[in-house]
């Protein structure tokens, strides 16, 4: 399109960025440097300038706009979204931090008509809008949501591949109602939506089993595979089950949980044994290949399974979820577990969110009521479901919502305020924060960052609760003596007890940067461990520096969300004969079910930053006995109801409110994520 129709379209008092494509470009420098936009947003509309010297400004924008918006999580740039409240939609400035002197989105784009950024968006050479499974452009439109193919094309696979599932429905055996009868005996929950989930999940090549903290989701699945295993093993063919999480620590807690149940399990030993123990990560099970997104595994090499099992499912991305289904085989069993209400993967995409988005009304078909209601011996009348179809609710037909928590019931106030958040109930999450009915829910107002009430919840012993004292007294007091060999397995042992104690309190954090982000609470309460005689320094490598590792290193075995923690140890020596040495090692636990221990050495390490705080979104799969978030002063578009339910539901046993000015969890808690994509059944 010329630059005079341009003119026609953009109308008079438009940002003449709008139709300017270098004045454009020029703006989005600005943006790039101000820390607003990726290297990569904004070399993907220089990239398409230079190949389509002729493409329109607003196209180009648009380009650099998606991108940012994977960035944010978003699978797509939502066009009308965008235009109805630049500076939101987007997330700019980022952490609220506003530059004077840089154009805003919102000034930009104010008096742009959503008819126009689309009429524009269908006539450039690089978006394919019309049959874009026949195309190849780089940008896709539908409707007005824009994606780079890439996402367009995870979105379609995913879409696809559940559908062709959920109409493949399986047989259930003729007494599956004296089978689950028998599995769930004890239940006094009616309905007992446990049973019922085990009942959907055994019909279908697809199912979700949705539930807040406690609620019993391992529980059910258990019983699943135990379910699904016994008449496999009675005919001599067991399944191939598989159980799997995004991230190692995720994957660490299910196999602990996984084994305690097992063992419980009402069923002959052969079916017990038939079940797997060990969870292993999502990546492993895929096989990644070095720096390669691909994986060993995919349609073309399906894993050899009949069952798969993926756990904290909400961490699992759009992209990772189109390669697990790709590499399934058609005749396999999936079924994912998660809780819906947390924050959705670092990535983009949040597709356990997106899929149960039917979850909370059930949305059952009569069909699907009168079967569960048949073959779980329950009534669901007076459950308050929403009555759906087949037809419109396709998933809702093998989705399940675990309603009741068995470890957070009403007894609990960390159960209470994560209900209250999800509900964005600000007013009653925050009579339970004050009202001291609680012993587990605290709530710490501190005026300055360097409030000495701030330091005793660090160190902790603030009526009892744990601290990072805690695991730096562990790592003094059982320190192995001058004369055991570094071959002796107690140095192991020790490892693990620091690390354990470790896991007994946690700061979280919503934002990075300011006073109370993760860098600056990283760095005060190293110096206060430092003043307090507990660390030798606070700089560069110590002992007793927590880390996390913040990128996957396959050759060392090590994954994005791993704690290790540096240990000066002894090392046994390297010939009969040489003297062994004290070196400072990092130990991280081994994620495998196998409570071993691996220690490395600091400088190989890849990515990682001190741990002593870390953002919510790091936290997920994770848990604490003590939890404490940390809110910013000032309110910002990353405070949102899922970060906060997220933080609290990281608690096991205490959970602490951390904040210097009013306002700022109430805005949180009445602000729900909205993460733009098509994924809807
Ligand atoms: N039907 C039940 N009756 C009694 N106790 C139960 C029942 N279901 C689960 N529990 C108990 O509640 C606790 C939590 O169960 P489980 O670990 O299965 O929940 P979850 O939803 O997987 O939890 P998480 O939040 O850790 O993912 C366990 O101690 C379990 O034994």
């Amino acid at each position: 399109m010329q630059g005079d129709q341009l003119d026609l379209l953009a109308g008079p008092g438009l940002a003449v960025e709008l139709h300017d494509s270098q004045r454009l470009l020029a703006l989005l420098d600005q943006w790039q440097a101000n820390g607003w936009l990726r290297t990569l947003d904004r070399a993907l509309a220089g990239f398409l300038y230079e190949q389509v010297p002729d493409c329109p400004a607003s196209v180009l924008l648009a380009a650099a706009l998606v991108s940012h918006q994977l960035g944010h999580g978003h699978v797509c740039l939502d066009l009308q979204a965008t235009l109805a409240e630049p500076d939101f939609a987007l997330s700019l400035p980022p952490e609220g931090e506003a530059i004077e002197a840089a154009l805003l989105p919102s000034q930009l784009l104010a008096g742009w008509r959503v008819t126009d950024w689309q009429q524009q968006l269908v006539a450039s050479a690089v978006v394919d809008s019309e049959r874009p499974e026949h195309g190849s452009r780089p940008l896709v439109l539908v409707g007005r949501r824009l994606y780079l193919r890439r996402y367009w094309q995870y979105e379609r696979q995913v879409v696809d591949s559940l559908l062709q599932r959920l109409g493949q429905p399986l047989a259930v055996p003729a007494d599956l109602p004296a089978r689950l009868q028998a599995l769930f005996a004890g239940s006094q929950q009616n309905p007992d939506w446990q049973r019922l989930a085990c009942a959907l999940a055994a019909r279908g090549r697809f199912s979700i089993i949705t539930g807040g903290p406690g609620t019993g989701k391992t529980t059910t699945v258990v019983r699943l595979l135990a379910l699904l295993q016994t008449p496999a093993v009675a005919v001599g063919q067991p399944l191939r089950i598989r159980l799997a999480a995004p991230t190692g620590k995720a994957a660490a807690r299910l196999t602990e949980s996984i084994g305690k149940q097992v063992g419980a399990l009402p069923v002959d030993a052969s079916v017990s044994e038939a079940i797997p123990k060990e969870v292993t990560t999502l990546h492993r099970l895929l096989g990644s290949l070095p720096d390669s997104r691909h994986f060993r595994h995919h349609a073309g090499n399906p894993l050899a399974l009949d069952v798969l099992v993926v756990d904290e499912a909400s961490m699992i991305d759009l992209e990772m979820m189109a390669c697990v289904l790709a590499a399934l085989p058609p005749g396999a069993r999936l079924v994912l577990l998660g809780d819906k209400d947390q924050l959705a993967s670092v990535e983009a995409g949040a597709v356990l969110g997106d899929l149960c988005r039917y979850a909370d009304g059930g949305w059952y078909s009569e069909e699907t009521r009168a079967w569960l209601e048949q073959v779980s011996g329950q009534s669901l009348t007076a459950a308050g479901l929403q009555i759906g179809e087949q037809v419109t609710h396709p998933l809702a037909q093998q989705t399940a919502m675990l309603r009741y928590s068995h470890r957070f019931g009403s007894h609990s106030g960390i159960g209470e305020l994560a209900r209250a958040v999800n509900r964005c109930d600000s007013a009653g999450a925050r009579r339970l924060l004050v009202s001291g009915g609680f012993s587990d829910i605290h709530r710490q107002r501190l005026s300055a960052p360097g409030d000495p009430a701030f330091a005793t919840l660090v160190l902790g012993g603030n009526e009892g609760l744990p601290g990072y004292a805690g695991y730096l007294q562990v790592l003094q007091d059982t320190r192995p003596g001058q004369g055991v060999s570094g071959a002796d397995p107690v140095w192991e042992g020790w490892a693990r007890k620091v690390l354990h104690a470790f896991d007994r309190f946690q700061l979280l954090c919503a934002v990075r940067r300011g006073d109370w982000g993760v860098e600056a609470v990283n760095q005060r309460v190293a110096a206060l461990l430092q003043r307090r005689g507990l660390l030798r320094s606070d700089q560069g490598w110590y002992e007793g520096r927590p880390v996390l590792v913040t990128r996957n290193d396959y050759a060392l075995g090590l994954m994005n969300g791993d704690i290790g923690i540096a240990l000066r140890i002894r090392e046994p020596a390297l010939q009969p004969g040489e003297p062994e040495k004290e070196a400072l090692r990092v130990a991280f636990p081994r994620n495998d079910g196998s409570g071993g221990i691996r220690f490395v050495l600091p400088s190989r390490l890849p990515e990682v930053e001190s741990v002593f705080a870390m953002t919510v979104h790091k936290s997920q799969g994770s848990e604490f006995e003590h939890v404490a978030l940390v809110l910013p002063e000032a309110g910002n578009p990353v405070l949102t109801k899922e970060l906060v339910y997220t933080a609290i539901t990281r608690a096991s046993a205490h959970f602490s409110l951390v904040e210097s000015r009013d306002g700022v969890f109430e805005q949180a808690v009445q602000t729900p994520v909205r993460r733009i994509s098509g994924l809807a059944f």
